[in-house]
């Protein structure tokens, strides 16, 4: 592993515990997904072990997520039985200083939306690599579509200035298939000037789920950062 990996794992782990430390409780989490969210899941564990916390139920967003929640006991409910979510921790690709982000590398957005924004808080959890002036800077648009949507999506994505891609697997022969079934089409925008119209303009193409801008959603980002060699965790 290279150093700045070291770091990065390193910042993750710290805003992974930040985060875990804001859950209070008899609460219900929103437990996002990605490599950064499984530090919050770990230590939100460690919490119920040790006693710190108490009756939490967890909602999760993906395969990950309810796997790692089983590993660390913690319960889990559905949006079938409870009607209101206290706080969800989730990872972002991007995100701007208005607080609006690019999610879904884990192709894991549209479960991920749903759960966020149901919740009275939603933390973001991120090292200071995700931390972009503009959406699109470094990150491709996911975009999660029917099967059969693919072709005529990708075309209209064209017309609206976009690169689409199909999103293939590594390490298997064939596209990636979401926790729903569907495809991810990841687009370069070469400016995503504003995000609001865009997420809405995506989501109106017929056979599209939902794409992975969340704009006005998250109210609090905490960001892994290294400094003077030490790991610290700002919040904006
Ligand atoms: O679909 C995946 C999610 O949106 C993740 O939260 C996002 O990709 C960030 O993941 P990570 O913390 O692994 O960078």
């Amino acid at each position: 592993m290279s150093v700045t990996s070291d770091l990065t794992v390193i910042m993750k782990q710290e805003v992974g515990k930040a985060a875990a430390a804001k859950v209070k409780s008899d609460s219900v989490v929103g437990l996002g997904t990605g490599s950064t969210t499984a530090y919050a899941i770990e230590y939100i564990g460690e919490r119920l072990r040790s006693g710190d916390l108490k009756n939490i139920v967890g909602i999760t967003t993906s395969f990950q997520g309810e796997v790692l929640a089983r590993k660390y006991n913690i319960p889990l409910t559905t949006l079938d039985v409870v009607d209101h979510i206290d706080i969800a921790i989730d990872g972002a690709d991007e995100v701007d200083p208005q607080k609006n982000l690019i999610k879904g590398g884990g192709a894991a957005h549209t479960q991920e939306k749903l759960v966020d924004s149901l919740a009275a808080q939603f933390i973001v959890v991120v090292d200071s690599n995700k931390l972009v002036d503009k959406l699109g800077s470094t990150f491709l648009l996911p975009v999660e579509v029917i099967p059969k949507a693919v072709m005529p999506v990708m075309r209209r994505l064209e017309q609206l200035g976009g690169k689409p891609e199909l999103r293939m697997g590594i390490r298997k022969a064939g596209p990636v298939v979401t926790d729903q079934g569907n495809l991810v089409i990841d687009v370069k925008f070469d400016s995503i000037d504003d995000p609001a119209t865009l997420e809405m303009t995506i989501n109106n193409i017929p056979g599209v789920l939902e794409n992975g801008l969340f704009v006005g959603v998250a109210d609090l980002i905490l960001v892994g950062e290294i400094i003077d060699g030490k790991a610290v965790v700002r919040e904006f």
